[in-house]
């Protein structure tokens, strides 16, 4: 079976308790495709038990699951020292070559065992060393630790430890409206963001005929990769193109960007009432374009009331790059595609856009109308982990 051990230890009893049920509905929802496998949850640690399923490819879903610190491959004895010293050396047989080296570190949380640490320790090593023909004993660095745990439902022994990806079970923060664009950023903000334990949904603007089909699917992509680490997401996919359309012959040249971005962020917001969202979640980090000035932010939030995260705002771009490959999501951001930002540039965006002037570029637009008619217009679909699941559906 596998061990499968979680942090926040700082979390208060009710929080904790919260904080556990959620991780052990995730896990299990991770592993539903695994038939014959099931989870149980004891005290402060989870045990996966395999029933012949693959542990490597469990391993590597759980480690796809936020809040978990780490995971080991585990053999349970009865509390009997005999069958503690054979499983140690079925663990440690497959290691038994020139050069390998390991130690015994016991931990006895059961004080009713008959022999202490130390002794466990010495015998459980002696019987490796005489039972096998190249391993030695390294009490400072060894190559595989051998951990045996005595606690009063058995003895656990592991040597193995992969880690986790950490963070907090998501759906344990409530809930944000993600704005996914089809580029690099988004998706790693996404990714942040839920590993805060925040459940999120997605909303993505679309300028059909002038973006394609095709980036559509893109971002679709993007969703379902997120949905690696987050369980199911809705994507709102909002017909963006009346409005561009509106901005660009309404608007100052230099200031379409600026409206634009606002016209999303009314939208996003109203998307997150309907949806029970708390906050909005953006890709932008400061100063990488035009438009990610503080005085851009200034005017782009003025018109929302929730607020709004940017998960990357301290993060350089090689950084973010490394995370979004590191996650999976790079290889579909890069793919060619237009975004509705990127289809009607203006020659000189406002890098420091006045806030006054932008209202007033926006006088001549019926911006209520506009977003209520976006948002009526709005589809939602739904992405899993599991493709054959996805369905579409559509709200008022
Ligand atoms: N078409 C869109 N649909 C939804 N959100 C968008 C869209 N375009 C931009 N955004 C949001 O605005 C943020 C800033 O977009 P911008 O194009 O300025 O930056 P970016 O650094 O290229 O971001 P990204 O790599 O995520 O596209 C994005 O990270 C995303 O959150």
């Amino acid at each position: 079976m596998l061990l499968v051990r979680y942090g926040e230890l700082a979390l208060k009893k009710r929080n904790r308790r919260m904080f556990e049920e959620r991780l052990l509905h995730n896990i299990r929802q991770k592993l539903d495709p695994f038939s014959g496998v099931t989870v149980q949850q004891t005290f402060g640690r989870m045990f996966v038990h395999l029933n012949g399923a693959d542990a490597v490819s469990i391993t590597q879903a759980l480690q796809q699951v936020f809040g978990i610190v780490s995971v080991s491959p585990v053999v349970r004895t009865e509390l009997d020292i005999g069958e503690v010293k054979g499983a140690a050396l079925a663990l440690m047989e497959k290691h038994d070559m020139p050069n390998v080296t390991f130690k015994v570190e016991t931990q006895r949380a059961n004080k009713q065992f008959p022999l202490t640490s130390q002794e466990v320790n010495r015998e459980v090593g002696a019987h490796v060393l005489r039972n096998t023909r190249h391993l030695k004993v390294d009490v400072h660095e060894p190559d595989y630790p051998l951990t045996v745990e005595i606690r009063p439902q058995g003895v656990f022994l592991y040597t193995e430890r992969f880690p986790g990806l950490g963070g907090l079970p998501v759906g344990t923060s409530g809930k944000v409206m993600l704005l996914l664009s089809g580029g690099i950023d988004s998706p790693v903000a996404g990714y942040f963001t839920m590993k805060r334990g925040v459940e999120i949904e997605a909303v993505h603007f679309h300028s059909y005929p002038y973006t394609s089909e095709r980036s559509l699917k893109k971002v679709e992509d993007l969703t379902r990769q997120l949905a690696v680490y987050g369980g199911p997401i809705h994507l709102h996919v909002v017909p963006f193109t009346e409005i561009q359309t509106n901005i660009r012959e309404q608007c100052e040249e230099s200031f379409t960007i600026t409206v634009m971005r606002r016209f999303m962020f009314r939208i996003a917001q109203q998307l997150a009432e309907k949806r029970g969202a708390l906050a909005l979640s953006t890709g932008e980090s400061l100063g990488q374009v035009a438009s990610q000035t503080l005085e851009s932010m200034r005017a782009i939030n003025e018109v929302v009331q929730l607020p709004v995260l940017r998960p990357l705002i301290g993060m350089d771009k090689q950084e973010i790059i490394g995370v979004s490959k590191e996650i999976g999501t790079y290889e579909t951001s890069i793919l060619p595609y237009e975004d509705c930002c990127t289809v009607f540039v203006p020659k000189s965006p406002q890098t420091r856009p006045n806030l006054e002037r932008t209202r007033q570029n926006e006088a001549n637009l019926d911006v209520e109308e506009l977003v209520n008619d976006a948002v009526q217009h709005t589809e939602m679909k739904t992405f899993t982990l599991d493709d054959k699941r996805e369905f579409a559906s559509y709200f008022d």
